[in-house]
C-alpha cells in the first residue's frame, strides 16, 4: 500500500472506531467476547518480555496483533534472546493454543507498519514498547484512531512531544497509562503516603536515584555496519534524523543516544522521579529551577551521546530540594524531612525512625489511589501485571488509570529539563504553569526536536 493510500485508509478506519466497543460486564458476563479488550502490541523487544505476559494473563484480553520492524533477531540485551515480530506472534499463539481445547491457535496477525494495527477497527487498545523517539508519533496516531494506549516510559522524547500527547489523548477521549509501573506497587504507595501525611515532618529534600550506564558503546571509532536482513531500519529511525546503521544504535542501546532517548536520566528518571513527584504531591506541576551538579558526558564523536553520570539539582516552589543523581541503589527515591526520612526502592520501604514503618494512615488522612483495590502487590516482579490490570480496568470504566498522560508527561518533563541544565551547564528557570523556560532562548529551543516526514505530530 502506498503511503498516501495507507493514510487515507487509516483515517477512514479511525472514524469508524470513534466510539468504544465495550459493553458493561453485567450485560454478557465477565468473559463474553463483547467484554474483551482486543489489544495490539507495537515493539516486541526487551520490555515486551514483561508487558506481553502481563496482558496475556488477563482472561478479558485478546492479543490480536503484534508489530515490529524486525522479523526476529538474536542479540538483544541478553545474547540468547530471540525477539521481534515472528517470535512475538509465536509466543502469543503458543499461549492461546495452550489455553484452548484444540491445542492450536492461529489468530495473531503480524505487521511491520504500526499504521496497519491502528487501521483495524477490531482493536481497542495498543501497547507501545518501541524506543522513545517513536512514543509521541505512535501515541498521537493511536489516539486519533480511537485506541486506548499503554505507552512505555519515558512518555516522551521532548517536552513539546509530551504536551502534544496530552492534547491528543484528551481531545480524542482516550485512556492512556504511562508504563512507570512502580507507582502500582503498594510499598511505594505506602512510603509516599507516609511523606504526604507529614510523618517525616516538613519535607526538605528528595533524592531520586539513577542507575549507572549498563553499556559503554563503541566510543568515537565506530564504523557504519550493513543493515541486518529482515530489519526495516528506515521504519526504526522513523521521525529521528537519518543516520548510518550500527548495531549499538538499536536493540536496547538506543537509550544512550540523544536522538532516540534521554539516557539514564529519562530511563530511570521515569521511575525514580515519578516516585519523587508522587511523594511530594507535585504530579501535575514541577520544580522552578534546574542546575547541573557535576554531570559527565561522552567524548564528542562517540556513538553514545547521553550523560555518563547524571547529576542535577532542582527546587520546587515550596522550597523542597530535588537531587537527581547516578547513585546506588540506582532506582527509587529518598524523602528527608525535619523529623525523619523515608526511602522507597526495589527492596521496599525504609524509614527513620523505624516506628514509621508500622504507622497507620487513618481513614481521615490522605490516601493515594490503589492500583487494584483489594489485591495489594509489593513484589517487584509482579508490579507490571498490577499496572496493566489497572489500565484494563480504566479502559472499561473510562476513568483515568493510576498514571494518566498528564502525570507521565510531567515526570518526563523533569527528566528533559534536567538533561537540558546538565548539557548547558547552567541554571534553567522553568514556569510549570505555562510550561516554558524563562529567559534562555537556547535552552527553550531544546524543548522540541524536528521530526522527519511523514512523522510530524
Ligand atoms: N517499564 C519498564 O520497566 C521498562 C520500560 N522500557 C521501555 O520500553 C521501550 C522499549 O525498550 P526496550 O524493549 O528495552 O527496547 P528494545 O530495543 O529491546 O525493543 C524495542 C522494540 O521496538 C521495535 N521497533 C522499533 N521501531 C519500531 C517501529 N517503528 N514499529 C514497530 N517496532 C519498532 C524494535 O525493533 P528492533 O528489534 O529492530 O530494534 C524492538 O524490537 C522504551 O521506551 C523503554 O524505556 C524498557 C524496559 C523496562
Ligand atoms: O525501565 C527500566 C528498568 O530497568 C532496565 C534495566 O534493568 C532499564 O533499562 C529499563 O528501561
Amino acid at each position: 500500500m502506498s503511503q498516501s493510500t495507507r493514510r487515507t485508509f487509516i483515517k477512514s478506519a479511525a472514524c469508524a472506531v470513534a466510539a468504544p466497543t465495550i459493553v458493561p460486564r453485567s450485560v454478557f458476563g465477565a468473559n463474553a467476547p463483547s467484554n474483551r479488550i482486543n489489544v495490539g502490541f507495537i515493539g516486541l523487544g526487551n520490555q515486551s518480555k514483561v508487558d506481553l505476559p502481563a496482558f496475556l494473563e488477563n482472561d478479558d484480553v485478546q492479543v490480536l496483533a503484534v508489530c515490529d520492524v524486525n522479523t526476529g533477531s538474536i542479540g538483544y540485551r541478553v545474547p540468547e534472546d530471540f525477539l521481534g515480530r515472528e517470535p512475538g506472534k509465536q509466543s502469543v499463539e503458543a499461549y492461546y493454543a495452550d489455553k484452548s481445547h484444540s491445542g492450536s491457535y492461529k489468530g495473531c496477525a503480524a505487521y511491520t507498519d504500526f499504521r496497519e494495527v491502528l487501521g483495524r477497527d477490531d482493536i481497542d487498545a495498543v501497547v507501545i514498547i518501541t524506543p522513545d523517539h517513536w512514543h509521541a508519533t505512535m501515541t498521537i496516531a493511536a489516539a486519533r484512531a480511537g485506541k486506548d494506549i499503554y505507552c512505555e516510559k519515558p512518555l516522551s522524547l521532548t517536552v513539546e512531544d509530551g504536551k502534544a500527547m496530552v492534547k491528543a489523548v484528551r481531545e480524542h477521549k482516550r485512556i492512556l497509562q504511562t508504563g512507570s509501573q512502580h507507582r502500582s506497587n503498594d510499598n511505594m504507595r505506602r512510603g509516599c503516603e507516609l511523606v504526604r501525611n507529614g510523618r517525616i515532618g516538613d519535607l526538605e529534600r528528595i533524592t531520586a536515584y539513577i542507575a549507572e550506564n549498563n553499556f559503554t558503546g563503541p566510543g568515537t571509532s565506530w564504523m557504519p555496519m550493513p543493515v541486518p536482513k529482515g530489519f526495516d531500519y528506515a521504519m526504526w529511525l522513523g521521525p529521528a534524523p537519518k543516520a548510518p546503521y550500527h548495531e549499538d544504535r538499536c536493540l536496547y542501546k538506543f537509550r544512550f543516544i540523544e536522538e532516540y532517548s534521554g539516557g539514564q536520566t529519562t530511563n530511570f528518571g521515569a521511575h525514580s522521579l515519578d516516585l519523587a513527584q508522587l511523594g511530594h504531591g507535585s504530579e501535575l506541576t514541577g520544580p522552578l529551577e534546574f542546575t547541573d551538579a557535576g554531570s559527565e558526558w561522552p567524548e564528542s564523536g562517540s556513538l553514545f551521546t547521553t550523560a555518563t553520570r547524571v547529576a542535577f539539582h532542582a527546587r520546587y516552589a515550596d522550597g523542597v530540594e530535588l537531587i537527581c543523581e547516578t547513585r546506588p541503589p540506582g532506582f527509587g527515591a529518598r524523602f528527608e524531612g525535619s523529623e525523619g526520612w523515608v526511602q522507597v526502592d526495589s527492596s521496599g520501604v525504609h524509614a527513620s525512625p523505624k516506628s514509621l514503618l508500622t504507622s497507620v494512615i487513618g481513614p481521615d488522612e490522605f490516601h493515594l489511589p490503589v492500583a487494584v483495590p483489594g489485591k495489594p502487590v509489593t513484589r517487584y516482579d509482579r508490579v507490571s501485571p498490577q499496572h496493566v490490570r489497572n489500565f484494563l480496568d480504566a479502559v472499561k470504566s473510562r476513568q483515568d488509570p493510576i498514571e494518566p498522560v498528564e502525570v507521565g508527561h510531567r515526570t518526563a518533563t523533569i527528566c528533559h529539563l534536567g538533561n537540558i541544565a546538565m548539557k548547558l551547564k547552567r541554571k534553567i528557570k522553568w514556569d510549570p504553569e505555562s510550561e516554558q523556560i524563562i529567559g534562555d532562548d537556547e535552552a527553550a529551543g531544546m524543548l522540541k526536536r524536528p521530526k522527519r516526514e511523514p512523522w510530524e505530530i
